[in-house]
């Protein structure tokens, strides 16, 4: 079975020199309702992943975003997921306009680097979550 790909954007307000990162809260379903991730969601058939992030930050957020580089998983680059089959591509972007939680997500927050375990993200996230803190400047 070829794994269905996720794709997701490390939101910040910098990328060269990132210092917050945009945390969203799920709204649904119940099972991850309450949990917090980097907006974003899954490509459709024949969807190229790059579209697929545009569309998906359009549809949940309003906006645009400037794109930056991925942010390298340890599975061929991807983020293993704890759903079976799926695995995430991570992109940095910067928000083209202030994002809304128009769909998916009841709520957004901009967390500094000290403030990113203030959240509860979903389980697969930790080490995602590490990999940013780990560039996001004091
Ligand atoms: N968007 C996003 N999904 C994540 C993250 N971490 C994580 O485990 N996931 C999981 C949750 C879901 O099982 C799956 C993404 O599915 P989704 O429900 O957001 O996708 P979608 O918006 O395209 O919705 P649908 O087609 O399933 O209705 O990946 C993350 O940081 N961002």
């Amino acid at each position: 079975m070829t794994a269905q790909l996720v794709v997701a954007a490390a939101l910040v307000d910098d990328l060269t020199r990132p210092t917050r990162l945009l945390a969203a809260r799920r709204s649904a379903p119940p099972a991850l309702a309450g949990q917090w991730e980097f907006p974003g969601g899954k490509v459709e058939p024949e969807e190229d992943p790059v579209t697929a992030l545009r569309r998906e930050l359009r549809e949940e957020l309003g906006v645009g975003i400037q794109l930056g580089q991925q942010i390298a998983g340890p599975r061929e680059g991807r983020w293993p997921l704890s759903v079976p089959g799926l695995t995430l591509v991570l992109w940095w972007a910067v928000p083209l306009g202030e994002p809304r939680p128009l769909e998916d997500h009841d709520a957004l927050r901009w967390l500094a680097r000290g403030q990113l375990s203030a959240v509860p993200w979903l389980a697969s996230n930790a080490p995602m979550v590490e990999a940013v803190r780990a560039s996001l400047e004091p």
